[in-house]
């Protein structure tokens, strides 16, 4: 059995008026996989504990399978939740670990088939006698998403559960989960703040800023259509570049966008998109261009669909299969707020969570309500990863052009930059997207 999950302008406002979530709508049909994708501190994690019965609902309404579930407790809701920190028993073997909410739900029953059913299906039937301190961190996930499934639960919510791997087990663990979801066809909520873990895994990506949804959508609609400046800024690597211009409408010529230092030319006749832009003229604006949008080519080899920027390379990463070429444009590059750090709230960090009522003490308490009862001692083999040390939301200055090794640019080499116009992002001064035109608006088919 699986289930739909429906949050109804669901809020969740902690101690001290911290609005972790605000008024957040989704709906999530039987065998859905949705990814909650945002930066630490937006509300992801909250939004799931909600979910699970382990954090009450300020106001708004959860639905399980159209039923009214904000009062049910954790243990009816058959919901089954993994954590970054994998709960084990360290003195418990695999088996024992696995078996153990089946000892507590039925402990008359043989649980032995469940244990070897969970344990096939997550390749991990060799490692059934082991304790966790003999199970390398991949080994011990995959221990912690057995007893996740012995229970047959209807949906899963992952909580972040491969930040702590190295980048090789996590793209493999991914996969396997992802696989292993749709096998048991099993509703999925996934927490993440890896843009790029989310891209991979989800049927559809929420993206979440300062506990409000930005955006909706498959993977492909996230990064071809964001409908605002932070989920372009969030979604992609190497990451947009935004660009700080406006708009130049005369009448007699002409349109261009205005970087400051030089023009882009907007080819005639205008798109229906481009026309619109002309509602911003004399407005601030931010132009977004993707690295792949961008090429260093002469302009004689300008295409139709393209218009032509000048840049000074600055620095050139090589990447084997490629070269990301950064090259200064003299444009002003846009910040966006809240992209890496948690938004600046004082009382947060210091709003009297008392000891041990962190992340750490969260998961404590969690790994025992959600896994079935009992108190688990939690092997806890890393401390939690802490936030990006990044200033939030400092875009490079340089634009960053995705080029064949072919291309060889030296550093201070004058090039010229054809950026392909179907794949320019317009932004407005609120940083909605104004082009490529949002839905229900006239625009080009792409
Ligand atoms: N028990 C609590 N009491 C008060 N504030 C809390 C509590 N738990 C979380 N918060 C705050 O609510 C906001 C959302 O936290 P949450 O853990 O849901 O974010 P997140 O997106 O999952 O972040 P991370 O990826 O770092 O876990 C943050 O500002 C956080 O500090």
């Amino acid at each position: 059995m699986t289930r739909a999950i429906s949050l109804r302008e669901v809020t969740k406002i902690y101690p001290r008026n911290v609005v972790a979530v605000d008024r957040l709508s989704l709906d999530i049909e039987p065998g859905q996989f949705v990814v909650l994708l945002g930066p630490s501190g937006c509300g992801k994690s909250t939004v799931l504990r909600m979910i699970a019965g382990l954090e009450e609902i300020s106001s708004g309404e959860l639905l399980l399978d159209g039923e009214y579930a904000n009062d049910l407790q954790p243990g009816q809701r058959q919901l089954a939740m993994v954590f970054q920190h994998y709960a084990l028993y360290p003195n418990m073997t695999s088996r024992q670990n696995i078996g153990f909410p089946l000892r507590i739900e039925a402990p008359h029953e043989d649980g032995g088939p469940r244990i070897a059913e969970a344990a096939r299906l997550l390749g991990i039937e060799d490692l059934l006698d082991r304790y966790p301190g003999q199970l390398s961190g991949g080994e011990r996930q995959r221990v912690a998403m057995g007893r996740a499934i012995v229970r047959r639960p209807t949906a899963f919510l992952l909580d972040e559960p491969l930040s702590n791997l190295d980048a090789k087990l996590r793209n493999r663990l991914r996969a396997e989960i992802a696989t292993l979801t749709r096998h048991l066809g099993v509703t999925t909520v996934y927490v993440t703040h890896d843009q790029a873990e989310a891209m991979s895994l989800g049927d559809r990506v929420a993206v979440m800023r300062d506990g409000v949804l930005q955006q909706l959508g498959t993977a492909r609609e996230v990064y071809r259509l964001p409908e605002n400046v932070f989920v372009a800024a969030f979604v992609g690597t190497p990451r947009i570049n935004l660009l700080r211009a406006t708009v130049h409408a005369p009448l007699d010529s002409r349109m261009s966008i205005d970087f400051g230092t030089q023009r882009m030319m907007l080819p005639q006749p205008l798109s229906p998109d481009h026309q619109m832009l002309r509602i911003q003229m004399g407005r601030e604006i931010t132009v977004g261009v993707r690295s792949e949008a961008v090429r260093i080519a002469s302009p004689e080899e300008m295409r139709p669909t393209e218009a032509l920027l000048n840049g000074v390379v600055q620095h050139v990463e090589y990447q084997g299969h490629e070269s990301l070429v950064h090259v200064s444009t003299g444009a002003r590059p846009a910040d966006v707020d809240g992209l890496e750090a948690p938004r600046p709230r004082p009382p947060v960090r210091s709003r009297g969570r008392r000891p041990g009522q962190g992340k750490l003490g969260r998961l404590r308490s969690w790994a025992g309500q959600v896994s079935g009862g009992g108190a688990p001692v939690t092997t806890l083999e890393r401390p939690p990863a802490s936030p990006s040390p990044t200033p939030a939301g400092r875009i490079s200055d340089g634009l960053v052009v995705r080029a064949s090794t072919d291309v060889q640019p030296r550093i201070g080499e004058r090039v010229p930059l054809l950026l392909d116009l179907d794949q320019l992002y317009v932004f407005d001064g609120d940083g909605r997207r104004i082009c490529p035109a949002p839905t229900g608006q006239p625009r080009l088919d792409r």
